[in-house]
């Protein structure tokens, strides 16, 4: 370990402070650009001794529990910036990605996240002797920091969290780690536990006693399987109402959702046949399916089997056909795309590179192009702007506050 000064000269992608070293970046956590800091280093990461120049740009952050004045939560990285160059942040993220791959479209303006929008949460979970830690891992360490308060949260899961602690210590297994997801429903909160070891029958009905003991819980699973379900969790998807399987995937939250679907359904707009590919439990194609006839790929089947029973149930819509298919592996070809006006597609981090080489084949004209990873997005939009698809638009959308995640939404044509 060494110690120096150091200037920080801009933020990297993880929103830490970067200084230039003369061996190469240092990288700074909760410094900023413009901050004098001396630091102790270890290899190409330094922590902040003292701050000699402080960036006027620096607010003081909401939350207890962030920061080196806090006890490092891990939650977020970014409470310490002011909105105006938060905002700059994000938005330059996609930008700069995109740059990266030679394209300068018409990148709008972040649509800002507020605090208490979060309706998921992803929470480490262990038992101790004296207590039930509940919370994130801190920073770049498995220690976890069991939080007392959430100012990204919505207010129905912090105001629940004594309420999450309790039930989430009755499920634990000994002193293991695990990761329960809860998710704020229309019915209550919806709580999957993965990563458990197998709960024995008393520890089950226990469980089941405690969930109904409490007010405000839709479902309780572990593992996968649904162990107490007092109310079907529910999700309104544009006046759809779904019920997600135990740990599925869900927009983070409903402001962003519904801005997406916004940008998304008013690019479709008359199309007739629309795909909608990576479509989870239907956020884009059960709204889509009150204009045009639908059919959704994706590749978890309790995922579609939540979409097609909405679907089903559904007076008013336009057919929706699902289909559980693997797009990495198994694409859709441009002798099946020909059935098709429009696409939307939103896959994970990974992107859909498979897919977008397909599409670039295709004679679609409308393409609605989701993602939560600037990078693999501006790989396939190169793909597609190669095989002559213009960019209309990209919106990028915060949907994680203080985190250095950005979802974007890029609009394209031919
Ligand atoms: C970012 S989510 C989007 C889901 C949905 N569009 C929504 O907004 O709720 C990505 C989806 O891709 C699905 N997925 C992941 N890998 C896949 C694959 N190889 N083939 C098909 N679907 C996949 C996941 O199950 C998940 O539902």
């Amino acid at each position: 370990m060494s110690t120096e000064t150091v200037t920080i000269q801009r933020l990297g992608a993880q929103g830490h402070g970067i200084a230039h070293g003369a061996e190469g970046p240092i990288y700074v956590p909760f410094a900023l650009p413009g901050e004098t800091v001396a630091i102790a280093r270890v290899g190409n990461q330094g922590t902040v001794m003292s701050t000699s120049v402080t960036a006027p740009e620096r607010v003081t952050p909401p939350c207890r529990h962030f920061g080196p004045d806090g006890d490092l939560c891990g939650g977020c990285s970014l409470q310490h910036l002011a909105d105006k160059p938060y905002q700059e942040f994000k938005r330059a993220l996609v930008v700069d990605a995109l740059k990266a791959k030679g394209l300068e479209p018409d990148v709008r303006d972040l649509v800002p996240a507020a605090p208490g929008e979060r309706r998921r949460a992803v929470f480490s979970v262990r038992k101790t002797e004296k207590e039930v830690l509940l919370g994130f891992n801190q920073m770049e360490s498995h220690t976890i920091i069991s939080i007392r308060e959430c100012p990204i949260m919505s207010p129905g899961i912090v105001g629940r969290l004594e309420m999450i602690r309790t039930l989430a210590g009755s499920m634990a297994v000994g002193a293991d780690p695990f990761r329960l997801t809860v998710i704020e429903t229309l019915s209550g909160l919806d709580l999957a536990a993965d990563g458990l070891k197998a709960l024995s029958d008393k520890q089950r009905r226990t469980v089941v006693e405690t969930v109904l003991s409490l007010k405000g819980i839709a479902r309780v699973s572990i593992n996968g399987e649904i162990v107490v379900e007092p109310q079907k969790p529910q999700l309104d998807f544009g006046g759809v109402t779904v019920s997600p399987p135990p740990g599925g995937f869900t927009q983070a939250t409903r402001e962003a959702e519904q801005v997406m679907a916004e940008l998304v359904i008013a690019h479709i707009g008359k199309s007739k046949r629309v795909l909608d590919l990576f479509a989870g439990s239907g956020t884009f194609a059960l709204r889509l399916a009150r204009q045009a006839k639908v059919h959704a790929v994706e590749g978890d089947d309790k995922a579609l089997k939540a979409l097609d029973e909405a679907a089903r149930r559904t007076q008013g819509l336009k057919p929706v056909s699902v289909e559980k298919r693997d797009l990495f592996r198994r694409p859709l070809m441009p002798q099946e795309l020909k059935n098709y006006d429009a696409v939307v597609f939103d896959p994970p981090r990974a992107g859909a590179e498979a897919q977008t080489k397909e599409l670039a084949k295709s004679g679609i004209r409308t393409i609605a192009a989701v993602s939560c990873n600037p990078l693999t997005l501006a790989r396939d939009l190169r793909v597609l702007v190669d095989s002559g698809y213009k960019i209309i638009s990209v919106t990028p959308i915060d949907q994680f506050l203080w985190s250095p995640h950005v979802e974007a939404v890029a609009l394209l044509s031919k």
